[in-house]
This record gives C-alpha cells, structure tokens and sequence, in this order.
C-alpha cells in the first residue's frame, strides 16, 4: 500500500525564512529609530551616548532636527536605492550563491553589524545596516517573489513588539527610555538574525521550494459582492498612495521628536497605521461596492489627502496617530482597488524621501492666531501639510480624470457606491457554470447561432440602438477573435486545412479565457453592456456536438476559461443551415468551419434549440429567417427588458420601442416625451419597426393599446416556436431536428436541475429542445425562471403547453384573447407531440 502524503502544514525552512523577515522588519524599524536618533543627537560622523534616565533626560534638547532628519534620509535612500535597482543588474553584481546560502549570509551580516551599531552608536554603523537589510530584503524577495504581500503581517509583529517594550521602558523610565528600548529591540533582533542565518546556512542552503505561507492573490477572489481590481493603463493615483504611505512612515520619527512623546510615541504610529493599510486593504474589494474601481482609487486618494493635511494641524499624539491611520485605510483602499502588479516601491521610495527632505528644507516657527494664541509650526508640520496637499490636489485630478469615462458616470458612482450591485442572472443551473457573478450597471449579452444567421448585423444594430438611443456605453465583440490574442487564435482556427478536435475545442476556450479576462469582464466592471458574437454555447454546440467532443469536458474548459461568467441574455437566431448558407455565399470562400457538410451544421443547429430548451430563463430564441429590422426589434424588446432588470437602465417606464407606433396616436411627440420623463428611454422619432413587425406589416388599430395600454408589450411573433430544421419536425412539437445525435448527452441536461425548474420540457424528449416556452423570469434566478415556467404551465393546461416568449418584467399576456391563443397553441404542440410518440412507437424506438 502507498503511504499516504505527509501532511506538513509548514516546512522548517518556512519558519526560518518567517523569522529572518521578522527580524528584518525589526532590523528595519530599529534602523530608523537609531539612524535618526545617533544623527540627531551626535552629528551624522559622531558617536552618540543613550540617552539619560528620566523625562528630564536632555537628549531632546540637544537634539538636531535636521541632522537626525539627514540620519535618517540617509538610511532611507540606501535601503529604497537597493529596492530599485534592477533584477537583471543585481544578479550581475551579486555573487551566484544558492539564494537561501545568501540570505542567510546577509542575515548573520546584518545581525553582526546590528550589534555592534546598537553598541558604538555611530550613524555610519546604520547606514551598513541598511545596506545589508536591503540586500536581505532582495535575497528573500528572489526567494520568494510574493514576500512583500501584505507586508503589514510581520512588519506588525515587530512594530507590536517595539510598542509593547518601548511603552514598557517609557513607563518605568521616562519618555528617554524608549531609545533604549529600541537598542535593546535591535539586540533581539540582531540575536534572531544570526540564528535563523546560520540555520539558512547550514541547513537551508538550497532554494526554498515551498514558499512564504500566502493568503492567495486579490485577483483571484470571486465572491459575491467583491469587485475585482480594474486595470488601467497608468495607475497614477496609486503610486500617489504608495508614496502617502511612505510619507506617512517616514514622518512617523520626525512626528515623535516633533511631539516629544519618545520612542513608543513612533510605534504607536506604526502599529495604527500599519493596521490601517491592512484594514483597507482587505476592506478593498468590498467597499464602495457600486462605484467604478478607478473612481474608489480616485476618492481614496482625496480623502487620504486631506486626512493628512488635517494631521499636520494636530499637536497631540493619539489623534497624529489616528489621522494617519485612518489615511492608511484610505491608502489599503484605493490601491487593492487597482491590480497589484505595478511597482509599489517605487512610489512608496519617493513619499518617504520627498517628506524626510521637505523637513530638512522647510523651517519652523510661529504663527499668531490672536494676542494669546500662537501655532508653533515644526518642519514636520509643514512636511505633513505640504504632503497632504499634493495628495489632495492629485485627488482632484483623479476623481476627475482616473476613470476610462472621464466625468461621465461621477454622479452615478456618487449616487450608487454603498448599494449592493444587481446581481447578474445566477448561473447555478446553467450549462456554463456555477459563479455567481455580479456587476455594478453592465450587462453581458450574447448572440449565438449557425454560420450566417445574422448574428454580427444584429449585434452591430443593437449596439447602435443602445448607444444611440439609450445612452450607453456598449462593446460588440466576439469569439473567436475579439482580442489580439483571439485574432491570431481565430486565424489558427479559421485559417488553415487542418486542427484536430480537441485541439479545436482548447484553442476555442483558449480565446475565451483572454477574451473574458482581458475584454469582457472588465468593460462590464466599468458598467458596460458588452455584446459578443458567440460564447460558450458555440463551443458545445459545434465542438461538443458538431465533432462529437465530450459535452463535459468541453463545458467544463470553457467554464474554468471563463471562471463561470454566464451570459445575462442569450439571444439564439435560429435559421435552416441551407438559407444560412445562400446568405453567406455572396460573401465569398467559406472558412474551414462553414465548409463543414451539411450534418454538422444540423447537428450544430439542433444543439443550440436544445441548450435553448433547457435554460428558457435566459435564451430568447428568434426565428431569423424574419426581416432583419423585425429582428432587431424582437431582440431589442427583449434586451431593454433586461437591461432594467439589471439596473442598466431605470425601471420605470417603457421605452419608445415598447410602445406599438400606431397606439402612439396623432401627438406622438408628446408621448414620447412623457414617456421619457416617466424614466424611459428616450427614442428617437424615427424609430425602427418594433416587437418583430416587418416594415409595412400591419399594425394592430390603435384603439386596441390606448391609454395605460401603450406600456404594455405582448410577445412578439418572432418568438414564437422556431421552424424546425429541414425535415424535421418542430422542436416545439417534441421532435429533435434533423441530424441531432439521438442518445448523445443532452447539452441542456443538469445533473442537479429540480423537477420545477425550466427544463422540465426536456423529459419527454432527451433534447429539451422539444419546449419551444422561452421564459426570462422576474428576479433573474433558476428559482424564478421554475416559478414561470410553472406558472405558464398552469396556465395553459400543462408542462410544455405554452409556446410564448415572455419576457422579464413584462406583462404576461393575460387577455382571454392570448388565453385563448396560447391554448390553442399548446393543443397544437400535444398533438404534434403524440404524433410523433405514436410514430417512434410504431416504428419500435
Ligand atoms: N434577416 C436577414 N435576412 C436576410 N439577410 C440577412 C439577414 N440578416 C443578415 N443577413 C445577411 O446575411 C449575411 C450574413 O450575416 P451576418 O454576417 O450578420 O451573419 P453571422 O451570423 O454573423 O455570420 P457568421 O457566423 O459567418 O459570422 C450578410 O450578408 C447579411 O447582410
Ligand atoms: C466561438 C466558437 C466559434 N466556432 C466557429 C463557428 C464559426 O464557424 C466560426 C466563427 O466564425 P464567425 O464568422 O465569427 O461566426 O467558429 C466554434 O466552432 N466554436 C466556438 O466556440
């Protein structure tokens, strides 16, 4: 029998690299302390004494500001000049030894010097020190690349542990003994770093494989109500919160001497402000759920700003220390609010060196508020309200300026940042996956179908309707081929004679997962309706039955490219292959798909009506061989109805479109105006056919839909039961068309769909294509697509009796007359159906 895996929840090099990092960071603030601390009280080249016992201890008085400043900025400089040098650069100058032999090397180093600084007290001493840290920090950063992610946890062991004995010493020895704390802190930590460097050396002296225990990536976060990072081009505005938070550290030492409150003065500060950087940065992703991601950076910034600017009116320790911390949670904020990926130390070096100079250059001294009152304005003041101004004035730009809308939509995200987003459709019994995904104002709207059905003309005029009439802001893309990366994968695929089938199905899904990541879902973060010219469907309908694939597996790659983004609308246009076919051929040579034979593209047609069947709730299926702007019209019915189910457009009132042009009456105009100020959307007078009339078709007398009428809109004809594939019979009357593999995998088939839910059509048939009821429900869940459906069963007198299109959130047709139409109607589709029954039995199948 095999041994079952070991176990180890961490492997000893982990620990010894934790506490290496620990030290380190306890290296780090010791460096500060002390380099500020022997400057300014002996010179930058002059050893310094520790201090006397007692709040009286003169150090303070004797203490220079502005070399303990220049102490300071040196060390900064050299541990930040490291940082930035290059990787490529670095390995050139740093001998080729094992990464963890080096690292321990550097930390014994370290440990060494440490002592030997916190006994000589001579500046210099620092300053290798912080040569050494920097190095350390390299090495262990080669060793592991995520080491500085949320930095704040073991930066706040230390920063407690500094807290905790400098408070103590201060306690029992006056504010003087806080730096005497701080030697003793760089003794422990000088003590850890030669045992945990020897212990690198000796034992770890290979590359650590396992790794700094990690938390996980933000990007990777899916849960409900978590806005993922946006990306944008130059994250300006970060590098501006990073280079606050540096201001803010390096001003927390200068701040201390400024307000005399000795050593665990500047812990305090630390600890709060790095506890603030965490609390916003694991805050990030939740707050502020309905503003764009850019603007969250933009207003956090702002708000950072002027925190900081208020901090450098304020004389008194705790609440220093409370504006700056509740700034670090603007900072955390802003910056998860944008991909991690830039460089932060980039900006986090030039705030801690722009605020350690402006101290050195800026003056002091008194500003008199009245004949009593006099404001005492250190250099550190001034640094920390210069600082907050240029922070605050970079707010404005951003608020501004730091959104791919500009301006557009500030209001918006002003009005609609705390509420909860609309949740998109669930995507629980879907065949595309299980998130649950959600998005502020955008919507995500598909177009699926055979070659030549007219999917991209109906794409490119819905995109003109909602732009042009609506208002909004749309992308028309589609798969493959919607990226650059998809282009050339749509060249592969498209382009040559021959890719085997699986090959096919992955470089599909490949063009998918960049498409999603890099495409749709951020247009649609950005609260776009996104409109694409095929998705996954495709890929099930012409790989999994087309080339005969597993249905499984084909679903399930396209759902993990996907991360399980499901389509809010679906919308099918379904034509025999063979009109397809005579309308592609004015477009010269077909492709290598479209020159598939005949069978395939049946097989294709059947597997989208049953995908379709399967999941009414989110298909609208349109019978494509109408005119294309009866088309148009069906589909753009349909989509506003969405569109206000997902807050993309307001819920009250009905769009022009909706309203049957002969029931506008003689003053269209001025319904048209009232409709619009009821919140709908405005139209233009010259508005396309609607609900699926073909120009010069009939329309109803205006009478018919008078008054309260006008709003309501009935199922257009084009969404009634689509014509079935050549030779077949309908699907809406039980039969699979023509070419569907009779006992393949039903594509629609869930292993766990409930017996309510909207797939019950399918029982009789193992298609599911055979319930022509297309039924997009209310609130957008499984639950309630299985309440209409039920609700239409019962009305019409049994499963798979109605053969309507009903459209979210719009009346459902209630009039004895639509009764009476849908009875018939589904009296029609029984019959047809135990026609067949009858058939298949005679026939022995
Ligand atoms: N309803 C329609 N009636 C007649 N012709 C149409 C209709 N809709 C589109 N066409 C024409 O059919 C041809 C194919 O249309 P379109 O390119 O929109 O189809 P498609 O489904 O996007 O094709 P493909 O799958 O190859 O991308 C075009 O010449 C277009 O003008
Ligand atoms: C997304 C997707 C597409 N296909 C096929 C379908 C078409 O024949 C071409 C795309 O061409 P179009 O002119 O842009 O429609 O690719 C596929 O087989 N699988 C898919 O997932």
């Amino acid at each position: 029998m095999a041994d079952a895996p070991a176990t180890t929840r961490y492997h000893p090099a982990q620990l010894v690299t934790a506490a290496i990092v620990t030290a380190g960071w306890m290296a780090a603030l010791s460096v500060a302390v002390l380099s500020f601390g022997y400057g300014g009280a002996a010179g930058l080249l002059q050893g310094a004494q520790l201090p006397a016992r007692g709040p009286e201890a003169p150090l303070l008085a004797e203490f220079s500001l502005r070399e303990g400043t220049a102490a300071l900025l040196i060390s900064l400089v050299i541990v930040a000049g490291v940082q930035l040098v290059p990787a490529g650069a670095a390995q050139r100058l740093i001998p080729k030894l094992p990464i963890g032999f080096s690292a321990g090397i550097l930390a014994v180093a370290l440990g060494v010097v440490l002592g030997l600084a916190s006994v000589l007290r001579f500046a210099w001493w620092i300053w290798i020190a912080a040569l050494l840290l920097s190095l350390l920090t390299r090495a262990v950063l080669a060793l592991h690349p995520d080491g500085l992610h949320k930095p704040w946890r073991l930066a706040g062991i230390s920063a407690s542990a500094m807290l905790f004995l400098t408070w103590a010493f201060q306690i029992f020895g006056g504010s003087g003994m806080g730096t005497v704390a701080v030697v003793v802190l760089t003794i422990v930590a000088a003590v850890l770093l030669v045992a945990a460097g020897v212990l690198s050396i000796v034992v770890f002296r290979t590359e650590d494989p396992t790794g700094l225990p990690q938390t996980g990536t933000h990007t990777s976060v899916r849960r409900e109500g978590i806005r993922a990072a946006e990306d944008i081009r130059l994250p300006w505005p970060c590098h501006v919160l990073f280079a606050l938070l540096g201001a803010l550290i390096a001003l927390a030492q200068p701040m201390t001497w400024s307000l005399q409150v000795g050593q665990a003065g500047f812990a305090f500060i630390i600890v709060l402000v790095l506890l603030g950087w965490a609390v916003g940065f694991e805050l990030g992703p939740t707050f502020a759920p309905g503003m764009s991601r850019p603007r969250v950076t933009a207003f956090a910034l702002l708000g950072a700003g002027i925190l900081t600017t208020a901090g450098g009116f304020v004389l008194e320790l705790t609440a220093s220390a409370i504006f700056a911390a509740t700034a670090a949670v603007l900072i955390g904020i802003g910056v998860r609010a944008q991909p991690y990926g830039f460089s932060r130390r980039i900006g986090f070096s030039v705030g801690l060196a722009v605020a350690l100079l402006l101290v050195l250059l800026l003056p002091g001294g008194t500003i008199a508020l009245s004949e009593y009152v006099a404001w005492a304005v250190t250099p550190v003041d001034s640094a920390l309200l210069i600082v907050g101004l240029i922070a605050t004035l970079a707010g404005v730009v951003a608020v501004l300026r730091f959104d791919p809308r500009g301006t557009t939509g500030l209001g918006v995200d002003i009005m609609y940042a705390f509420q909860p987003r609309t949740p998109a459709r669930r995507s629980g019994e879907g065949v595309t996956g299980v998130r649950e995904h959600t998005y502020p104002r955008g919507a995500f709207i598909v177009f699926e179908g055979g070659d030549g059905v007219g999917k991209s003309t109906q794409a490119a005029k819905l995109a003109t309707f909602l732009v042009d009439r609506c208002g909004l802001r749309v992308e028309v893309t589609r798969e493959p081929g919607g990226t650059e990366v998809g282009r050339q994968i749509r060249s592969v695929l498209l382009d040559g004679d021959d890719v085997a089938p699986r090959s096919e199905a992955l470089l599909y899904a490949a063009d998918r997962a960049h498409h999603v990541a890099r495409l749709v879902e951020p247009a649609l973060d950005r609260g776009e309706v996104v409109i694409s010219d095929r998705y996954i469907d495709s890929s099930l309908a012409y790989q999994a039955r087309g080339r005969e694939l597993s249905v499984e597996a084909v679903r399930d790659i396209s759902r993990w490219a996907t991360d399980g983004l499901v389509p809010h609308l679906t919308v099918l246009l379904d034509l025999e292959p063979d009109a397809a076919r005579g309308r592609l051929a004015a477009r010269g040579e077909a492709d290598r798909i479209e020159r598939e034979e005949g069978d395939f593209h049946a097989r294709v047609r059947s597997a989208f009506l049953e995908l379709a069947g399967a999941q009414p709730g989110r298909y609208l299926i349109v019978d494509a061989s109408q005119h294309e702007d009866a088309i148009a019209a069906t589909v753009r019915d349909a989509v506003v109805q969405v569109l206000r189910q997902n807050g993309v457009l307001p819920q009250s009132g009905a769009p022009a479109s909706l309203v049957p042009p002969a029931a506008q009456g003689p003053d269209e105009s001025q319904g048209r105006e009232s409709s619009s100020a009821a919140g709908a959307v405005p139209m233009p007078q010259d508005a396309a056919p609607s609900q699926g009339e073909a120009p010069g078709q009939d329309r109803e007398p205006s009478g018919a839909s008078a008054g309260p009428q006008r709003q309501r809109w009935e199922p257009p004809s084009a969404t009634r039961p689509v014509p079935p594939p050549q030779g077949a019979v309908p699907p809406s009357q039980g039969a699979e068309p023509a070419g569907a593999a009779p006992h393949g995998t039903p594509l629609g088939q869930q292993p766990d769909r409930s017996p309510g839910d909207g797939a019950t059509s399918s029982a009789g048939t193992p298609g599911g294509a055979d319930d022509a009821t297309t039924v997009l429900p209310d609130a957008g869940d499984g639950a309630s697509a299985a309440a209409a459906s039920t609700q239409d069963r019962d009305h019409t007198g049994g499963a798979g009796d109605a053969a309507t299109t009903v459209l979210p959130g719009s009346p459902r047709p209630g009039s004895a007359r639509d009764r009476a139409r849908l009875l018939a109607q589904a009296k029609r589709e029984r019959e047809a159906r135990d026609r067949l029954r009858r058939a298949r039995e005679e026939r022995g199948e």
